[in-house]
């Protein structure tokens, strides 16, 4: 039995149109499978966690990086695989496994049954799946979860937080510690830890990172002024930062970051408090299809 677990609102309704394609796919192929509609932020966790000891082929999510986020954090440690069928606006999950965005195409390979295990990290009391963004990068996702408006910008959205966000940013002291070894940064913009080398609807922030290699890559980006920080923002999109002076990258199975002042951190996009924080990378503890 597969049992799917759609998020409605994902892609500004994507979730539920892209459902009603894949559920009549399902009954023609006459594969047995239940659902659930997710009706607020957390229910995924719960609705799945109460699943776990059950015989269930796969928990599947249709939505986006969201909603990938709670399955996954419900899934963690489980003999439950994860199947994702891309209905979000930015679907950075999708790309970085190979998950094609066409949602009979992401059927299929669900159906296919192949699993691999993903690391995830520990971060506070969850974990993360694709990556994590602190400072500029977390109040630009808290001001874009925040606005319809800019939720409806699908994956411009992330480019209208930014230039809203760039008004007000105040850049921070921040002091790292990656696998033991301490550095303290001036004007730091951003830090971004990844899994996985896609981030934010389509930009590469840490090129190198990949989900199944027992390490955590981190980017941060410090000692700019606004002007050059907006001159070097286009060439994320490809990767194209790295060779900046002021970008630094790292990579680390245990990182911890202290700031002054605290800023906002978000995970996979969701937010989840301010920092300090701590996260340790959780090899293989994640099974995906
Ligand atoms: N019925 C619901 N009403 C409101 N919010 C919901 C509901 N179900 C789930 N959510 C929340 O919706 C948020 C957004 O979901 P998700 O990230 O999957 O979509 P998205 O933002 O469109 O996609 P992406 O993150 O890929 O850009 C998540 O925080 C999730 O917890």
């Amino acid at each position: 039995m597969y049992v799917f677990i759609i998020n409605p609102v994902a892609g500004n309704g994507r979730g539920r149109r892209v459902w009603s394609k894949v559920e009549s796919w399902l009954i023609q192929n006459q594969t047995p499978y239940e659902v659930h509609f997710t009706n607020a932020p957390g229910h995924a966790v719960k609705l799945i966690r109460s699943m776990i000891g059950r015989d269930i082929q796969a928990v599947v999510a249709v939505g986006g990086d969201g909603t990938v986020h709670e399955a996954g954090n419900a899934l963690v440690d489980s003999e439950i695989p994860l199947g994702y069928i891309p209905a979000g606006s930015g679907n950075d999950f999708a790309k970085a496994q190979g998950i094609p965005l066409h949602p009979k195409k992401a059927l299929q390979r669900v159906l296919q049954n192949k699993i691999q295990q993903m690391d995830t990290a520990r971060i506070g009391n969850r974990f993360l799946i694709g990556f994590a963004g602190i400072g500029f990068d977390g109040q630009v996702a808290q001001l874009v979860n925040q606005s319809s408006f800019s939720r409806r910008l699908g994956r411009f959205a992330y480019l209208f937080g930014f230039l809203q966000t760039l008004r007000q940013f105040q850049p921070a002291r921040v002091t790292l510690m990656t696998d033991g070894i301490e550095q303290t940064f001036e004007q730091v913009w951003m830090v971004a830890i990844c899994n996985q080398p896609n981030y934010g609807g389509g930009m590469q922030i840490c090129p190198g990172a990949r989900h199944d290699d027992g390490v955590l890559d981190l980017c941060c980006v410090h000692g700019l002024t606004r002007g050059e920080l907006i001159k070097l923002f286009p060439s994320v999109y490809k990767g194209g930062h790295t060779s900046h002076p002021s970008v630094l990258l790292l990579e680390g199975r245990r990182i911890t970051l202290r700031s002054d002042p605290p800023l906002v951190v978000h995970t996979d996009g969701e937010i989840i408090g301010k920092t300090p924080l701590s996260i340790e990378i959780y090899p293989r503890s994640l099974a995906v299809l």
